[in-house]
């Protein structure tokens, strides 16, 4: 393995969080040391603090890296999201900074479908106000309100990884599945899209969200569209808590509209579990509440540390930024007897031409070399023989348009 440029234990890893431990070994085992390890999230003055002389930042959903905290953190050159959301993150302020956000697309995806199968058949038995009851000395043995999934009809809104697998279980259980999304998606099994989300609202017995957090899903689920659900029918939102209007949803509970809800996330999630957890949802028995963990699983956790560790050591180690959400992805294959190059800079015309004139005037030969743009930066990984890497980096770091630049070995 080719000498870094700069001393991997100098390398800081801030891990927010509680991250899986399977995170930090697969950073430990790439050499990385210099972890600081946090089991909550941070925010204000205490982020700043932390982020500030860090080289990579790992959070999940809680963490806030606006653009504020991003141009602070003059050091940060990648950021891990140990989560599939990346809506926490300015995704646009940091690709500007130079800095590729990684996060985990797939690995707590199965865990989130489980979740809500389960809800599915805990709603429609009547089983939370049961338990409730129970708890208090309660005894609701009686079939009413009580009703079998097999035959019901799930309607699912944004049919992506969780949206499909979903369907999918839910069928073993003779559902029939009916699902909206702004894109024509291959139906699985015998899912069958639907052109409007109010045709699905008007079949649907259960309901079950999994948009992303966009500015179009923002409360995309108003008023409007709860009151266009059948009534007696179940919402269910493991998605994000912005795309529901919570007080419409308590409003549509209270007036018995709708026979219950499982509620994953919230508008206002409690920073730390040392937080009170506020709701207009608190208190409806016949609401099963639970705080954000849908993919909190510990096979999940565990994948995910180990893919997004990964792509931060890989990223660290070569260049790579394959699978980078807010990045040109570049990979790069090692070579032998060279020095690698980064050059991330402003999509402009002609930047390459100028590398490459700057370069030939100095007689820099240029072993390998790979571009690939967004519609705002472009992202170059290079290889020139190790004797010129020192002149190459500084002939770079004089290229107009550069964002910022690094010799990795
Ligand atoms: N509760 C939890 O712990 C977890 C929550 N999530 C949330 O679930 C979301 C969905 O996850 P995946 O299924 O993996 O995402 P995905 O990206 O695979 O699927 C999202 C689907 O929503 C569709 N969509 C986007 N905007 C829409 C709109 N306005 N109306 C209808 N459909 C729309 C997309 O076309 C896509 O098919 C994540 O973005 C994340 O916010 C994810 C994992 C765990
Ligand atoms: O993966 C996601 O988007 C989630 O919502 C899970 O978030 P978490 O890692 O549990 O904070």
């Amino acid at each position: 393995m080719a000498k870094h440029s700069l001393d991997k234990d100098k390398i800081k890893i801030l891990l927010l969080e509680g991250v899986h431990q399977s995170a930090l070994d697969v950073l430990k085992n790439s050499g990385y040391n210099n972890i600081e390890y946090h089991k909550g999230s941070l925010s204000g003055d205490e982020l700043a603090e932390a982020i500030k002389d860090a080289h990579f930042v790992g959070i999940r959903s809680r963490t806030h890296l606006t653009k504020e905290v991003l141009e602070q953190a003059e050091k940060l050159v990648g950021i891990g999201c140990f989560c599939i959301g990346t809506n926490q993150v300015d995704l646009k302020a940091a690709e500007l900074l130079g800095i590729p956000v990684f996060n985990a697309p797939f690995s707590n995806t199965r865990s989130v479908a489980e979740l809500v199968i389960g809800e599915i058949i805990m709603l429609m038995r009547g089983i939370p106000q049961r338990n409730a009851s129970a708890h208090k000395g309660g005894w609701i043995k009686s079939a009413k309100g009580s009703y079998e999934v097999r035959g019901k009809t799930l309607g699912v809104i944004g049919y992506g990884h969780i949206g499909t697998q979903l369907g999918i279980l839910a069928e073993t259980l003779g559902m029939r599945v009916v699902f909206y999304d702004i894109e024509d998606k291959l139906p699985l099994g015998n899912a069958h899209q639907l052109r409007f989300m109010n045709e699905l609202l008007a079949q649907a017995d259960v309901v079950s969200l999994h948009v992303p957090e966009t500015p179009q899903t923002k409360l995309m689920f108003g008023a409007a569209q709860i009151e266009a659900m059948r009534p007696g029918s179940f919402l269910i939102n493991a998605s994000r808590g912005t795309v529901v209007d919570i007080d419409a949803l308590a409003a549509a509970l209270e007036s018995k509209h709708l026979a219950g809800a499982a509620i994953d996330v919230f508008p206002i999630e409690p920073k730390s579990n040392d937080d009170e957890f506020q709701s207009p949802l608190r208190g409806f028995d016949n609401v099963i509440l639970t705080p954000h963990v849908g993919g909190s699983t510990e096979e999940a956790q565990e994948n995910i540390g180990i893919e997004v560790a990964g792509k931060l050591a890989k990223y660290s180690d070569n260049g790579s930024t394959v699978t980078a959400v807010n990045f040109p992805e570049v990979s790069l294959p090692q070579q032998h007897g060279t020095s690698r190059l980064l050059h991330i800079h402003r999509n402009r015309p002609g930047i390459l031409l100028k590398i490459n004139q700057a370069f030939s005037e100095k007689g820099i030969n240029i072993g390998g070399q790979y571009l690939q743009t967004t519609a705002d930066i472009g992202y170059v990984v290079m290889e020139v023989h190790t004797d010129q890497a020192a002149e190459a980096l500084e002939e770079l770091k004089n290229i107009e348009g550069t964002i910022r630049t690094r010799l990795l070995y």
